[in-house]
């Protein structure tokens, strides 16, 4: 059976895009785990199929390269915003449901930008914080991020003590002199770095604003993969009206066998 397939990345954090409002994607773990493997299949941080919805404009289906479908992805949200429009199945702006709610898109030229969930419980512990922005997020600030074992450092976190088999991901977060911050992340479900993650992304920008290291609520995150900004209102430490704002592209698309 041939399946058409779609690749868009965003900020360098990669997945396969699926139409699937026809709702006929075989869903398996090993299957989405193959396509998603780097030799053997076409190669991505995750799978996303994008579904009929009745109230809004689609739904959004997320799915780790191995193979089980996971909590929010940012930069997956905004690649399927591009998506969707790219499909014609949206305007510049749009409303889809994800596992964590309902979801405002909206494209602005180059520029996709994603409206993420209410952040209304900070965990500030002494040397990270903690905080659920659509996926589970660790945050830890240091001064030495380029030389950082990122992966043997993030994959001990995600698999001790509090998070254990469920997992978080981890994130290492250096502050500028400009007010940016210098991001690099461990992602749960790759079991790897990735060039970016938009969850990551948000839940860095609210700990720097929690910890009063910037002072502004519109700000500038370098990932390795590219630049994003996060921005939002907050009073009391509830944040909302949190936005998620970043390059997302199509890379090509395809069929392959399955
Ligand atoms: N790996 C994450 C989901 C994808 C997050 C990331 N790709 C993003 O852009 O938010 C998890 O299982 O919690």
């Amino acid at each position: 059976m041939k399946l058409k397939f779609y690749k868009y990345q965003g900020a360098g954090n990669d997945f396969v895009m699926i139409d699937d409002r026809e709702n006929s994607f075989p869903i398996s773990t090993a299957l989405i785990k193959r396509l998603c493997d780097r030799h053997f299949g076409i190669g991505a941080d995750g799978l996303i199929l994008l579904q009929n919805d009745e109230e809004h404009d689609f739904r959004m289906i997320y799915f780790n390269s191995d193979g089980n479908e996971s909590t929010m992805c940012g930069n997956g949200g905004r690649c399927i915003i591009r998506f969707a429009k790219d499909l014609d199945a949206a305007s510049d702006r749009m409303t889809f449901n994800a596992i964590d709610g309902l979801h405002h898109g909206v494209v602005d030229d180059k520029i996709i930008r994603l409206q993420m969930i209410d952040i209304n419980e900070v965990e500030d512990h002494d040397h990270y914080l903690f905080m659920n922005t659509g996926s589970p997020h660790h945050v830890e600030f240091v001064d030495n991020l380029t030389s950082l074992n990122v992966v043997e450092i993030g994959r001990n976190i995600r698999n001790g003590a509090p998070y254990f088999e469920q997992g978080s991901n981890v994130n290492f977060v250096q502050v500028m002199e400009d007010n940016s911050l210098l991001i690099r992340t461990y992602e749960r479900g790759v079991e790897d770095e990735t060039l970016a993650c938009g969850t990551g992304i948000t839940a860095a920008a609210i700990s720097a604003f929690v910890k009063k290291k910037v002072d502004t609520n519109n700000i500038q995150v370098k990932a390795i993969g590219g630049d994003l900004s996060v921005n939002f209102e907050e009073n009391n430490h509830n944040f909302v009206n949190v936005w998620l704002n970043g390059p997302a592209e199509k890379v090509f698309e395809g069929e392959i066998e399955i």
